[in-house]
């Protein structure tokens, strides 16, 4: 997979270049590339933005160093379609960004990236690029940030570790909550590991019981547990099987 990312702050996508991302593009299973926005302004002051017509706070993104940006990084050659590249624009008036999206993006060859600060960008760069291929607009929740590279940022993630070989253990992402599955839409339940006693406090017998039935029915209790208390949206979207009381098949 190909990204690309335009940005008035390069700096920002840095850790892209650590953790599971920088591992994955060490290994060639992921293609970065980070570019200033500014490479396409040419007055003294990199000027790109503006105020915005019809009045109101804030400043809009200019379409000229956005349109030539993407020209730009798009000419790199690409095939319309499914094989081409998605325009990827976080903004807090998008779609709901789901497991089910990072799905969606984990399967396209190349992503192109457009985080907008100021109050966004003018709507006819959109509309441009959504006549030669699909654009994604997307929110990573009910809340307002400075601009979009944060959000970038956890899209990526969740993408990159969808990728074919990218998590080493290819159990990891089975049981992700909203993986795909009976206990799909729950919440993950407590995780422990050694020792078993720290400061007094014990783990649940259950879970050295070696009985992998019980220990799997106790695992769905504690995330049909968490996801009462955090998540009752999700319950009704669960599978009724969740729900049964006998021990679970392994
Ligand atoms: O708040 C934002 C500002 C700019 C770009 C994106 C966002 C945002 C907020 C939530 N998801 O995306």
């Amino acid at each position: 997979m190909r990204l690309d990312v335009v940005t008035i702050f390069p700096e920002y996508l840095d850790p892209l270049d650590v953790s599971l991302v920088g591992k994955a593009r060490a290994r060639g299973q992921l293609n970065v590339h980070v570019h200033d926005l500014r490479e396409w302004t040419y007055d003294r002051h990199h000027t790109v933005d503006d105020t915005p017509y019809g009045g109101g706070p804030g400043m809009v993104m200019k379409t000229e160093p956005w349109g030539d940006a993407l020209d730009s990084v798009l000419a790199d050659g690409y095939e319309t379609g499914s094989h081409g590249p998605a325009l990827v624009v976080p903004t807090p008036s998008g779609r709901p960004f789901t497991q089910e999206l990072a799905v969606e993006l984990s399967e396209r060859p190349w992503l192109v990236f457009t985080p907008a600060r100021y109050e966004g960008i003018d709507r006819r760069v959109i509309d441009e690029y959504a006549t030669r291929m699909p654009v994604y607009e997307v929110s990573i929740g009910d809340y307002v940030l400075a601009g979009g590279e944060a959000a970038v940022l956890v899209v990526t993630e969740a993408v990159a570790r969808l990728l074919p070989g990218v998590l080493g253990n290819v159990e990891s992402h089975r049981d992700d909550s909203f993986a795909p599955g009976a206990m799909a839409n729950l919440l993950e339940g407590p995780v422990y590991t050694k020792p078993p006693a720290w400061r007094g406090r014990e783990i649940p017998e259950v879970l050295v019981s070696g009985h992998h039935g019980k220990i799997a029915r106790w695992r769905r209790d504690e995330a049909l547990r968490r996801t009462t208390a955090n998540r009752p949206d999700l319950i009704e979207r669960c599978d009724p099987s969740v729900f049964d009381k006998k021990d679970r098949e392994m």
